[in-house]
């Protein structure tokens, strides 16, 4: 054991390591850079105010829109910056991918392309910056399809969440945590402001396959599709109602935050496919939210879904494509698709959203 009685996450992926012999070491460096840029980032949010970096971003006088439509944070583009320079130079990215860029980045010359993509939501839950709610940082990383020096392209970031090497997050709150897994279950590190360190404090993290808990943000409920509806009921409905029992609700509009509380002990998150725009099949993006957050609830045996089938497994069709998603505990997470997959109740047949539909897209 290291002389301070905890692993560092530099020590943790050593060890991990030493199962892969024939490793470059070119995938460890990668994760230290993002963790790098993640304590960058931590900085950047402790500082708040004092460091002049909440509000809008002011790129022209109006601000500036990213590829989303929405309007950009200076943290968001600030934590933008900090994961491209600082992961950029090492040699292991073939190419980039992020909320805030509308195409892929290029690894500019002199520095060598490597054999990783990284996909990443610099800062989840920006709106909630201003007002000191925590915040986070989503990664994915992908191996690159081609080992030609050319530049990544759209299409090589299209692959399935099943495909993931390893995915993380960063989660700026009272602590700022980094939470990752190399497929081999999820490890969690708390940073120690004084030696500016991760330090292993979470081993093994697993998602209780029971729970009490929902998350979802209930002013859609009018757009909801009726297997949410019906869930949602049943949960209000609580003791005296079909599940028979009590039910607490939890929204923080962070997402990474709400993914962090199931991680530590239970629960169930839903942004479900809705009506609420045609043009947007669900709020949250396919590739730098779902997936890798799909990737750890399943690596500490909880469940990620569409609510019909599992996240992991959809072949993706744009960078910033958007999907339904509902994660957490494994019985809530089954229980919901279950809902989907059964014929709507006599009631439900007037409901307009069950004839819009089909019950079989994604
Ligand atoms: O307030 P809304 O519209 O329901 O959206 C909340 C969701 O939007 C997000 O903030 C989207 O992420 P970004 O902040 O990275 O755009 C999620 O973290 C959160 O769950
Ligand atoms: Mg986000
Ligand atoms: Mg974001």
């Amino acid at each position: 054991m290291p002389l301070t009685g905890r692993k560092t996450l530099t020590q943790y992926l050593i060890e991990e390591r030493r199962r892969f012999p024939e490793a470059s070491g070119d995938f460890n460096a990668l994760i230290l850079d993002v963790a790098m840029a993640c304590k960058a980032i931590a900085r950047a949010v402790a500082f708040g105010a004092l460091g002049d970096v909440l509000g809008n971003h002011a790129a022209a006088a109006g601000g500036s829109v990213n590829v989303q439509g929405e309007t950009q944070k200076k943290l968001d583009v600030l934590s933008n910056d900090y994961f491209l320079r600082i992961t950029e130079w090492g040699g292991h990215l073939a190419g980039m991918a992020s909320e805030e860029m509308e195409a892929p980045y290029q690894i500019p010359s002199p520095y060598p392309r490597g054999k990783y993509l990284l996909v990443f939501d610099p800062l989840d839950g920006s709106s909630n910056i201003d007002v000191n709610v925590s915040v986070g940082s989503i990664f994915s990383v992908l191996r690159s399809p081609t080992t030609d020096d050319r530049d990544a392209t759209e299409a090589d970031f299209l692959q399935p969440g099943t495909q993931q090497v390893a995915a993380g997050y960063a989660l700026y709150g009272p602590t700022t945590m980094f939470v990752l897994s190399v497929g081999n279950g999820v490890a969690g590190f708390t940073l120690d402001p004084n030696l500016g360190e991760f330090m292993l404090t979470h081993p093994d993290l697993t998602v209780p396959a029971d729970t009490v808990e929902f998350a979802i943000n209930a002013s859609n409920s009018r757009f909801w599709e009726a297997p949410v509806k019906r869930y949602v009921d049943e949960c209000l409905a609580g003791r005296t109602g079909p599940r028979a029992k009590d039910f607490n609700m939890r929204w923080i509009a962070s997402m990474v935050a709400e993914a962090h509380r199931i991680l530590m002990r239970g629960g169930v998150f839903l942004y479900p496919r809705d009506s609420k725009d045609a043009a947007k099949p669900g709020r949250l993006r396919l590739l730098y939210e779902a997936n890798p957050i799909g990737f750890i609830m399943e690596q500490a045996g909880g469940r990620a879904s569409t609510g019909r089938l599992p996240v992991l497994g959809v072949q993706p069709e744009g960078l910033h494509q958007r999907i339904g998603l509902v994660f957490g505990s494994k019985h809530e997470v089954e229980r919901i698709e279950r809902y989907h997959a059964e014929p709507p109740a006599h009631k439900d047949l007037d409901n307009p959203l069950f004839h819009e539909r089909s019950l079989f897209r994604v």
